[in-house]
């Protein structure tokens, strides 16, 4: 007879990734809209074209490739019309993550996006904020924001979006970064220098996408052009020896975002992901979500994609959470903060 107990069960990671205090880096706005929050958008106005049946939203959110998950994606902006409805938004999507023990979230907002929709920008700007002062109140979830440039909106977009970000009577105080998100397809990085030196000089830091659907020189023009101090995915890099590398020896991290790349169709399958060699490389790694219910999947799925693909034990996938911790920018107390408690939280696992 065998003895079952000398083969060891195969780990489940869940209940450890389920209760991991954990910090979000690379997570947009409009993209977290669960189905919950697109239904009741949904039902403010009702003109939209958007799903709101759970089984047909989960087929609207099957993309044929980047292009069409964008065109999905503006859909969904439409149906953010309001400051209310913001606040709405911001304010569910920060419960989503605090369930998931997200205790801190850099969430990815496009001002450009609302705006040029009508919504009033100062109404906008509070919107956001009420909702993170209500969401670190009741929830215990802090959330600082990251405004992006849409690139392929032009460089409208970009004056726009620069305008709204270093403005001191609009910027918001829970601002802290800048980024630049849409297709990279026909947008080259290097034009959007001027408004990353802008941004940069008003004291926020530089978070491009880059490499997610184009090659390795993008990810080299987000350091070069645009002072690059994390890449928004960053999986072409993948295949650029020399740049593997560069980022391992400045210490840039790499928001990766596993799910997100399949479901767009930038990598094709889990198995043939990056992840691992990045990692080999010895690159700062943390993992996201991206656009979580677009892609049916959230924070603790990736951190399970993660724990397979780098056959991670709780104590690697304690390791990838500070990861996430070092790579943000909360300062340097907080750092140490949330790392004492993914620590304390491994230390007691399993918990009687
Ligand atoms: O808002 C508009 O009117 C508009 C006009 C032209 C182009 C655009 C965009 O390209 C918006 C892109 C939108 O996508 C967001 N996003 C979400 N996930 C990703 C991702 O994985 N990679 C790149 N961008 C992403 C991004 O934050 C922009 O808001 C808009
Ligand atoms: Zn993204």
């Amino acid at each position: 007879m065998t003895d079952h107990r000398a083969v060891p069960a195969p780990r489940d990671p869940h209940a450890f990734i389920a209760g991991l205090p954990k910090a979000e880096l690379h997570v947009h706005h409009v993209g977290s809209a669960s189905p919950r929050i697109v239904a009741e958008l949904a039902a403010r106005h009702p003109d939209s074209k958007v799903p709101t049946d759970p089984e047909a939203l989960a087929d609207y959110f099957t993309f044929t490739d980047f292009a069409h998950f964008i065109d999905v994606y503006l859909s969904v902006v439409d149906l953010v019309r309001t400051p209310e409805d913001v606040r709405l938004l911001t304010y569910e999507v920060a419960r989503d993550l605090a369930r998931q023990q997200v205790r801190y979230a850099e969430l990815t907002v496009t001002p450009f996006s609302s705006t040029r929709r009508g919504i009033d920008e100062r109404g906008f700007m509070d919107a956001i904020e009420d909702a993170r002062k209500a969401a670190e109140a009741e929830f215990g979830t802090v959330l600082r924001w990251c405004f992006d440039i849409p690139g392929e909106a032009g460089l409208e977009s970009a004056e726009e979006t620069t305008r709204l970000a270093t403005d001191d009577r609009l910027r918001p105080e829970g601002l802290v970064s800048f980024g630049l998100g849409g297709p990279e397809i026909g947008v080259p990085r290097p034009q959007f220098k001027p408004y990353f030196d802008r941004a940069v000089a008003a004291g926020l830091r530089s978070v491009p996408h880059a490499g997610e659907t184009t090659g390795p020189e993008t990810v080299w023009d987000a350091l070069n052009e645009l002072g690059a101090e994390r890449i928004g995915h960053g999986t072409s890099a993948a295949r650029d020896p020399k740049l593997l590398a560069h980022l391992a020896e400045h210490r840039i991290p790499l928001e990766v975002c596993p799910t997100s790349n399949i479901a767009t169709r930038a990598v094709r399958t889990l198995d043939e992901h990056p992840i691992r060699e990045f990692v080999r490389a010895g690159v700062l790694v943390t993992v996201n979500s991206d656009d979580p219910p677009m892609f049916g999947t959230d924070l603790n799925n990736e951190y399970a994609v993660a724990a397979r693909l780098l056959d991670l034990d709780e104590q690697g996938l304690a390791d990838l959470a500070k990861n996430a911790v070092q790579a943000s920018f909360l300062d340097e107390p907080d750092k140490a903060k949330l790392a004492a408690e993914i620590d304390a939280y491994t230390a007691a696992w399993p918990a009687s």
